[in-house]
């Protein structure tokens, strides 16, 4: 269980005070997976840097499986450490040690015997599927391949929580999920607690049980992703959710688009700026000279909040369905 009560982390250099977390309180239960979603600056990098001692609070709570996290000193955050693993955006992997070799280093650090540490990397390599590529360097794989290698790695002591710090946002979409289903995988046969952080809704609804989102320092909205789906109290999680397709047959979000008469260049301009490809539906209202253009958004634009925001400001009319 991890566990946090009024967290501040407070970063001030004199002249301005951030407060990067702000008055948190937070349980997560063993074996669940739990998504952080916030947009950039939102506090959440710091967050799950405060659960395995990386950052200190300023003040509060943060105890993870009855231990008090803000106040151990180094010699016990160096034992508690193990049991806490982290996977990174940018994988963090050493470049002059094979795939092997970084699997086995927490385990040599830890002073595993070598026989030991032989056998469980190829379980570990076993498990996050990379047989065949043992003696590649890093340079040699590709970014899920290397990710692969930051979670065999993670795992190598046993540990009982995972940290994510945005694992998947430099890979591509269909990456992102195999490395999605690779830790939903894991946390079911290992029963490990899972905490990941991210700024993209999709990673919550495919592997999360729990969410809690973030802004300006302060979780503002958290329950179950089920709850928190179906009932979205906060702006800032409604724009979350408006990043995901509507779950038509096809997965597919179909807009109308209504131009006004005259602003058919600005859509012109959006049309090539964007990619977009719109469908124009025949006849124009005949009152206020209105065109009316279908668009679909699909897999081809995994975040279309970008996209639906230019064309609002655009003074262009958006409509469902
Ligand atoms: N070491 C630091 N010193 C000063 N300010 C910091 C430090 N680390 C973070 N901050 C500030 O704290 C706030 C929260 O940053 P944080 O990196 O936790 O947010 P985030 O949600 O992870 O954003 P991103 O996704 O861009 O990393 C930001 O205003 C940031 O500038």
């Amino acid at each position: 269980m991890i566990s946090l009560r009024n967290v501040f982390r407070i970063f001030d250099d004199g002249t301005t005070a951030v407060r990067a977390v702000s008055d948190v309180d937070l349980d997560i239960s063993n074996g669940d997976v739990f998504g952080i979603i916030g947009y950039s600056g939102a506090g959440k990098s710091t967050l799950i840097r405060l659960l395995n001692g990386l950052e200190r609070p300023t003040s509060g709570s943060v105890r993870v499986n009855g231990v008090e996290i803000g106040t151990a000193t180094e010699a016990q955050l160096r034992r508690i450490r193990p049991r806490i693993g982290m996977i990174f955006q940018h994988f963090n992997l050493l470049w002059s040690r094979t795939v092997r070799g970084n699997i086995a280093l927490p385990m040599v650090i830890a002073g595993v015997p070598k026989a030991e540490i032989a056998a469980r990397t190829e379980e570990l390599i076993r498990l996050v599927g990379l047989e065949g590529r043992e003696e590649a360097w890093p340079s040699q794989l590709s970014g899920g391949q290397k990710q692969r290698v930051g979670i065999a790695r993670a795992l190598a002591n046993n540990p009982e929580v995972l940290l994510c710090d945005e694992a998947t946002s430099a890979l591509d979409p269909d990456t992102t999920d195999q490395i999605l289903d690779l830790l939903s995988d894991i946390n079911r046969r290992l029963g490990l607690t899972i905490v990941l952080i991210t700024h993209e809704m999709h990673v919550v609804r495919r592997i999360c049980s729990h969410v809690a989102v973030m802004e300006q320092g302060h979780i503002v909205e958290t329950g179950p992703v089920s709850q928190v789906f179906a009932n979205p109290e906060q702006p800032v999680t409604q724009r979350f959710l408006r990043q995901l397709p509507a779950t038509g047959n096809d997965g597919a979000r179909k807009l109308s688009v209504i131009v006004p008469q005259g602003r058919e260049a600005d859509l012109l301009r959006l049309v090539h700026d964007l990619q977009l490809v719109l469908t124009p539906t025949p006849g124009r209202d005949a009152d206020n000279g209105q065109a009316r253009f279908d668009l679909t958004l699909d897999d081809a634009h995994p975040d279309p909040e970008p996209i639906l925001a230019r064309l609002q400001d655009s003074g262009l009319t958006l409509a469902e369905g």
